[in-house]
């Protein structure tokens, strides 16, 4: 049986747009966008996962809300449960470490990402959750 992982990734909303990160080099997937985050850890919430997780990778200062999307990818060798998070930044500073780029891509324009695959549904619900909101 495939391994198992939740992994919590941040949902950061500027206006009308959304923060992504290209994955580094150095890391599986490399090359393909994603919401930051990383693997949740025995006895950690998803929030407190992606407030550790965002110091660590972009060293950026967050406060985690609510869980707003959640999608399950089997990738071939193992099963990725996205639960993504919403979060704001305290600062507007950040350093990339482990990715090589980042970008504020508007709502509308998300979906035209080369997106890791378990992102795409995550993408589809957090557009249609603001159409929703009316904003
Ligand atoms: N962080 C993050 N990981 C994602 C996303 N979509 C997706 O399929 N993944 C996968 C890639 C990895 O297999 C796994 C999380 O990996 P990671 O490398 O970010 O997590 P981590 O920092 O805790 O891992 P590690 O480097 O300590 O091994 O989930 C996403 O939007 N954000």
């Amino acid at each position: 049986m495939a391994a198992h992982i939740d992994v919590a990734a941040a949902i950061i909303r500027r206006e009308d747009a959304i923060f992504v990160a290209r994955r580094g080099p150095n890391q599986k997937m490399a090359g393909l966008w994603e919401f930051p985050g990383g693997k949740i850890e025995t006895g950690e919430t998803p929030q407190c996962c992606v407030v550790r997780e965002l110091m660590e990778e972009l060293s950026m200062t967050t406060a985690a809300g609510a869980i707003i999307a959640t999608n399950t990818h089997r990738y071939e060798e193992l099963s990725v449960n996205l639960i993504a998070v919403e979060v704001q930044m305290l600062k507007d500073q950040f350093t990339l470490t482990v990715h090589d780029r980042a970008d504020w891509v508007p709502l509308n324009r998300l979906l035209e990402l080369d997106l890791a695959p378990a992102d795409i549904p995550i993408a589809e619900q957090v557009i249609a959750v603001s159409e929703q909101r009316g904003a």
